[in-house]
């Protein structure tokens, strides 16, 4: 992809490891449902989502006041700096229960996170479809991941100046999915 920087590793974690992970990440966070106004109409968010770290910051309009940091969350948030080699002070969980669940496509390109953020997103249960579509130019052709259980994607660089990303939404069956996604909020 030009403009963009974005590594994928599909198996940073075991199928075991994972398979705790998920359980743990679902038992533990405080998953909430948030709303969106939109049209002047509250409307529910299609994932549930949570946010631990050291520093608040406003995500799709949301001032969010930060959970403080779980064992759990320090453990997984390590394990991610030592492989990316970049520090993180926040996650954005996101929990898609199913099919319908989804993220529209928006650039990670809040001025809280600096000029070239770093935003390391782990994942793990049911695979999704990860896509990327450039900013600038919406005629070219879309990239799609799909993003495994126990997967790190990293993306970092000018990769938000020139590219969105999305969860589409999907009418497979498919399994409930965590997200995890690190960032570094100034
Ligand atoms: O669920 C995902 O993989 C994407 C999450 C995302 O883009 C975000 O939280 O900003
Ligand atoms: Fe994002």
């Amino acid at each position: 992809m030009p403009d963009a920087e974005v590594y994928y590793e599909p198996t940073f974690f075991s199928k075991e490891e994972s398979n705790r992970y998920f359980n743990e990440l679902q038992q533990q966070v405080g998953w909430q449902q948030e709303h969106i106004r939109m049209f002047g109409r509250q409307v529910a968010m299609p994932r549930l989502t949570a946010w631990y770290g050291d520093k608040g910051y406003t995500y799709s309009g949301l001032q969010n006041e930060p959970k403080p940091w779980l064992p759990l969350l320090l453990e997984l948030k390590q394990a991610v700096e030592l492989r990316t080699g970049n520090h993180y002070n926040s996650v954005l969980l996101n929990y898609y229960r199913q099919g319908s669940d989804s993220m529209g496509w928006h650039a990670d390109n809040e001025p809280e996170l600096g000029q070239n953020p770093s935003i390391a997103s782990l994942s793990f249960g049911g695979t999704r479809r990860f896509g990327f579509r450039q900013r600038q130019n919406k005629e070219q052709k879309n990239h799609y991941l799909t993003l495994q259980h126990g997967s790190l994607l990293l993306m970092q660089g000018p990769t938000q100046h020139f590219w969105q990303h999305s969860i589409p939404k999907t009418a497979t069956a498919v399994e409930p999915r965590i997200n995890l996604t690190f960032r570094f909020v100034y």
